[in-house]
């Protein structure tokens, strides 16, 4: 092989990894084999989820343990001069007073001291952040030690927890919903994600090029990562679709924007398949919870409140008890060859998809992007682990947190999208623009974008 690997006979042969910050690396890997086809059953998938998965998992994120995700939003764009700041409150994130934080999470790095901050006058995002305290008790040291761990393996780049940056977020009062950030700043962070994978379309970059060529892509991996982020894509649109902000104030469904997005007629057929990868990344990430199981039912989920702390044991084992008797078919030995060399292409060119999270100009979105792709980053990690030893598997508490999040989001994607085919196909003259409601509120960014900016 070219460089030097082996070749895999399953995979085909694969190039050099890209270097974590280089945007000039070789493709994953180009394996003459077919491609994927999707195996869920998109039917039967709908149906356990709204049964069982999505009412388990509302009541799950609503608890303490779940709730507070530490994170830093302060981290600067590694790729490119950022100006593309949110202007509209939607955006902003609201942080956690110390005082609102369970006993568990108090004087561990980062409990927010509220204080008149400066707020930048052209960006309502810039929010006061918090005097860190970074010291921790000796109990509390043996409190977070199932949580902390050597994570040698990871898929994205965490953030540093002992940043005086890093701060706990309530994600409950921090919905994931309509905020405005669009044009040329979102795409840009969408089209940087989407190069990650390798795939460079053209010179303008056009969705609908890049979807038709992964079509025709061969190599498994890379379509597995397309499918894999457009599933992400999909589930952050069908959240803004599904609460958006109308005209004075009102939040609810958009179906027109629902339709703009996801129906075939209108995206050259795009539509179903943004669809099809939306289940796929919900089948990917369920099979790393399921894969999982042995982790997370030694997992204490201590938040200092042992009745909580019980409850929340009581709803995984629940959980995975139901998840074991699912027929999923989700196969991550086909996926991913179970080959460490694709895995170690896997984990780089993820890794720069997490960096690229601190891009995203839009605070409440940079949240959400980070909780995500560290959620999708967690269930990369546990489908490549050896399965041998899943008990023994490293996890943060932060890693818990964000992969339960995100299987959380993707599962209220399908409740949505269930909620608006339906909709749609009683009165499709919903997907038409309201005579009295302008669809759109414009994203007016702080400042001009930069020029010195990352290109192909
Ligand atoms: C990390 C991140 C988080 C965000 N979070 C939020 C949020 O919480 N709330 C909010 O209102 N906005 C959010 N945005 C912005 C939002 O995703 C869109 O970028 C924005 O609404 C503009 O949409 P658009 O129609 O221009 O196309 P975009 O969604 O920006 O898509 C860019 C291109 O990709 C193609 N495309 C669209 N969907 C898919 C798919 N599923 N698979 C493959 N290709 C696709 C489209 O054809 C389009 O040309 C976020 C953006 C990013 C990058």
């Amino acid at each position: 092989s070219r460089d030097g690997h082996q070749h895999s006979a399953e995979c085909g042969h694969y190039h050099v990894p890209a270097p974590e910050d280089g945007k000039t690396g070789d493709c994953i890997c180009s394996s003459n084999i077919d491609v994927i086809p999707c195996e869920c059953d998109e039917h039967s998938l709908e149906t356990f989820n709204k049964q069982t998965v999505n009412p388990l998992l509302q009541q799950m994120m609503g608890r303490v343990f779940f709730r507070y995700f530490k994170v830093n939003l302060e981290r600067e764009c590694p790729f490119w001069v950022d100006h593309d700041r949110c202007s509209i409150r939607d955006c902003a994130v609201e942080t956690c007073t110390r005082e609102e934080l369970p006993v568990s999470l108090r004087s561990l790095p980062s409990a927010k001291t509220p204080s008149q901050g400066q707020m930048d006058k052209a960006c309502a995002m810039e929010k006061e952040l918090s005097s860190v305290d970074t010291s921790l008790t000796n109990e509390q040291k043996v409190d977070v030690s199932n949580w902390e761990g050597l994570n040698d393996d990871n898929f994205c780049v965490m953030d540093d927890e002992d940043s005086s940056d890093c701060t706990y977020i309530d994600l409950s009062k921090n919905p994931e919903r309509y905020t405005g950030y669009s044009g040329p700043p979102a795409n840009r962070i969408w089209r940087a994600i989407y190069e990650e994978n390798c795939f460079k379309p053209s010179e303008e970059f056009s969705a609908y090029s890049l979807a038709r060529a992964m079509q025709l892509e061969t190599c498994v991996e890379k379509k597995a990562f397309y499918r894999l982020i457009s599933g992400l894509h999909s589930s952050i649109s069908m959240h803004l679709c599904a609460e958006y902000l109308h005209p004075f104030g009102r939040w609810g469904p958009n179906y027109e924007e629902f339709f703009r997005r996801f129906d075939d007629s209108v995206t050259d057929n795009e539509g179903s398949s943004r669809v099809r990868n939306l289940y796929f990344t919900y089948s990917m990430v369920l099979r790393a919870v399921l894969k999982a199981s042995p982790r997370l039912y030694a997992e204490q989920f201590y938040t200092g409140d042992p009745v909580d702390d019980e409850l929340i044991r009581k709803d995984i084992r629940q959980f995975l008890h139901s998840l074991s008797h699912f027929r999923l078919r989700f196969d991550e030995h086909k996926l991913f060859c179970g080959d460490h060399i694709h895995k170690e292409q896997f984990r780089h060119h993820f890794r720069n998809i997490s960096r690229i999270m601190d891009c995203v100009g839009c605070e409440k979105c940079r949240l959400w992007g980070k909780v995500q792709t560290q959620g999708i980053g967690t269930a990369l990690k546990i489908l490549f682990s050896d399965t041998a030893h899943m008990e023994n598997l490293n996890l943060k508490r932060s890693e818990i947190v964000s992969l339960w999040n995100t299987l959380g989001r993707l599962s209220s994607s399908l409740i949505h999208l269930e909620m608006f085919k339906k909709a749609l196909e009683a009165k499709p003259e919903l997907a038409q623009p309201s005579p009295n409601e302008p669809n759109v509120i414009p994203f007016a960014p702080s400042a001009p974008v930069s020029s010195n900016r990352f290109e192909l």
